[in-house]
């Protein structure tokens, strides 16, 4: 059984998705506690200096899970990476998960930790982790539960600090204005009080044809 969403974000995933019902049917908890496990290998190993022996050990070792996953590949359509959507990374291991704590379908509110898979260089979270956070950000209020599906056309970004690895920030977007079929959203970073990116985004509601 999933546990009930908190209508009031609470630290869980609002899972604006969840309204569309093509994305109904794609729960399941194994799988995002297996995609769970393998962000955690990711965070390990981007942190770990091992003895060569067990890395190579350990080399194997997920060869060998590759393996026993490898017969199972299904296309898009039926893929449940990216739709656990009652978990805060959907079952996927690409973005940083983003503990959802208001949305409204104009502006969302959430938190956000990128541990150390995430590492630029020197403490700082890598420029690309930093635009693909806002570009899902952006993106989840531009592809609200009553708004057609829209598209990123372009998304600016400021690197106003350093933005700390391992450390709980603050993320935020919100509509600015819509014209036609132009969604210009804007978000922000922080650490506390102090904005360290932000970042301006328009996202094109697609036609009928593009879907
Ligand atoms: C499951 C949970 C998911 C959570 C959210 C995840 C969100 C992730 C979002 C993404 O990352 S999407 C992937 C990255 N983006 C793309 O792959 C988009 C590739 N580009 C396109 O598909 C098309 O260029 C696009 C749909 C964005 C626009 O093409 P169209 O042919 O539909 O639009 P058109 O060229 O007619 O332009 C419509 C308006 O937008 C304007 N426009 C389009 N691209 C622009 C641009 N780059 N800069 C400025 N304006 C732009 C264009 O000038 C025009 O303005 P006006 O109506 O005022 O004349």
């Amino acid at each position: 059984m999933t546990a009930p969403l908190d209508p009031r974000g609470g630290g869980v995933d609002l899972n604006i998705w969840l309204g569309r019902d093509a994305e109904t049917d794609h729960d399941d908890p194994a799988f995002a506690r297996l995609a769970g496990a393998l962000v955690r290998v990711q965070e390990v190993v981007s942190g770990a200096r091992p003895p060569p022996g067990l890395s190579t050990e350990a080399a194997t070792t997920l060869g060998r899970v590759a393996d026993q996953l490898e017969p199972y590949d299904v296309d898009e359509a039926a893929q449940v990476a990216g739709r656990q959507f009652r978990h805060f990374s959907r079952g996927q291991t690409l973005l940083p998960a983003v503990a959802v704590d208001t949305y409204d379908g104009q502006r969302v509110d959430g938190r956000v930790t990128f541990g150390r898979f995430y590492l630029g260089s020197n403490g700082a979270v890598h420029g690309g982790a930093i635009s693909l956070l806002f570009d899902d950000l952006l993106g989840q209020v531009a592809n609200g539960p009553d708004a057609p599906r829209a598209r990123t056309a372009y998304l600016h970004v400021n690197f106003h600090r350093i933005t700390p690895i391992g450390v709980e920030l603050s993320c935020h977007a919100g509509i600015r204005t819509v014209e036609g079929r132009k969604v210009h959203i804007d978000g922000e970073l922080c650490h506390g009080e102090e904005v360290v990116a932000s970042a301006e985004g328009l996202f094109v509601r697609l036609e009928a044809h593009q879907l």
